[in-house]
């Protein structure tokens, strides 16, 4: 069954004094990818489990197609559930995990077979259908709980960190199945993790959190270009921070930027529009650490003012290399302070 419209309204859930989850309102259109993501402790497994009806909210309303859901056990919503640690029953065969929760719902056994065939060919564990999930690896045991949770055809889709137990090849391969498997099937999905990386890679729309809140709700490329906020941009790669006011004043040098915003304030670029060699904006500094990444080295480096900073340069230096880096000026961001 597709959804239409799934409406979060002013969604909170506390425990004690804490506010776990803080006022989430959101909706999301049927076939709709979202990825709910931030630091840990931020409140999106929280988020998760009151859509799931795992826990009770303290305040707000969710509504499925304009009727209320929140207030039903999470049986009656229906939702598919895929977790990080698979949660497969280890006595039944693969076929059996599938089909478990079709035959709860009193589905006729031949329909029951042949949505079990049908699930388990779209993850490709045809070939195991007889196996149980202690003989499979945690990817395939990954694909039997997406398979699980498919065959139901449901609603929506939670998944709750469903890569973050896998090796990093993996966890790529698992990632391009699950989207894969979102392409074919339009499933309405709600993803959590705290990877920005998979949740730009997946998802429709991204809703960032911090302490319980949204920080920013937009579509990956708005995400990754326009971050609102500094929270939001170190999230986002934004990993070089340098205060000033109108221009950025070091030892010797001074950036200056395309943006309009002045006074006091903080710019902030990514390593990689740091590089060794740009003479724009140019800063003269000392390495202090190399990472080989293939293609170019990440660098740490340290201003003559002793500020850190993160860098890339085409060509091998070594720790104790005096370098110049620099930046466009229109790859400085900059945020009133
Ligand atoms: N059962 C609970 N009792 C008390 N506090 C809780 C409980 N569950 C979560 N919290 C608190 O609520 C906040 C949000 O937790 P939540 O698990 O939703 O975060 P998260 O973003 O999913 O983090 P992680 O990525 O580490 O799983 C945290 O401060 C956490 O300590």
């Amino acid at each position: 069954m597709q959804l239409a419209k799934l409406e979060l309204a002013g969604v909170s859930r506390s425990f004690g004094t804490v506010a776990a989850l803080d006022g989430l309102s959101l909706t999301i259109t049927g076939g709709e990818f979202i990825a709910l993501l931030g630091p840990s402790g931020c409140g999106k497994s929280t988020a998760l489990n009151c859509l799931a009806g795992l826990l009770p909210l303290t305040a707000g309303q969710i509504t499925l197609d304009g009727k209320r859901v929140d207030t039903l056990a999470a049986e009656r919503r229906g939702f598919g559930m895929v977790f990080q640690n698979y949660a497969l029953f280890p006595h039944l065969s693969v076929e059996r995990n599938v089909a478990f929760g079709l035959k709860m719902r009193g589905v006729p056994k031949t329909e029951i077979r042949s949505r079990v065939t049908e699930a388990l060919e779209l993850v490709h564990l045809d070939h195991l259908a007889r196996s149980h999930p202690g003989q499979l690896s945690g990817g395939q045991q990954q694909r039997v709980a997406i398979a699980r949770a498919v065959v139901l055809r449901p609603p929506l889709i939670l998944m709750d960190e469903p890569l973050s137990n896998l090796d990093a090849k993996l966890r790529l391969e698992m990632r391009t199945e699950i989207k894969r498997l979102h392409q074919e099937l339009g499933l309405t999905t709600i993803y959590v993790t705290h990877d920005q990386e998979e949740a730009l890679s997946l998802a429709d729309r991204l809703v960032l959190m911090k302490d319980g809140r949204v920080q920013q709700i937009g579509t990956p490329e708005e995400l990754y270009a326009k971050p609102v906020s500094p929270f939001v941009a170190d999230f986002m790669g934004f990993r070089n921070q340098i205060a000033g006011t109108d221009s950025f004043t070091f030892a010797d040098a001074t950036w200056t930027s395309t943006s309009e915003v002045s006074g006091d304030s903080i710019a902030m670029c990514r390593p990689e529009d740091l590089r060794a060699g740009v003479t724009t904006n140019a800063l003269d500094v000392t390495v202090e650490v190399v990472e080989y990444h293939g293609r170019q080295f990440l660098l740490q480096i340290v201003t003559a003012s002793g500020l850190t900073l993160h860098a890339v340069s085409p060509e091998a230096l070594s720790p104790g290399d005096k370098v110049q880096v620099g930046v466009a000026p229109d790859r400085l961001l900059v945020f009133p302070s």
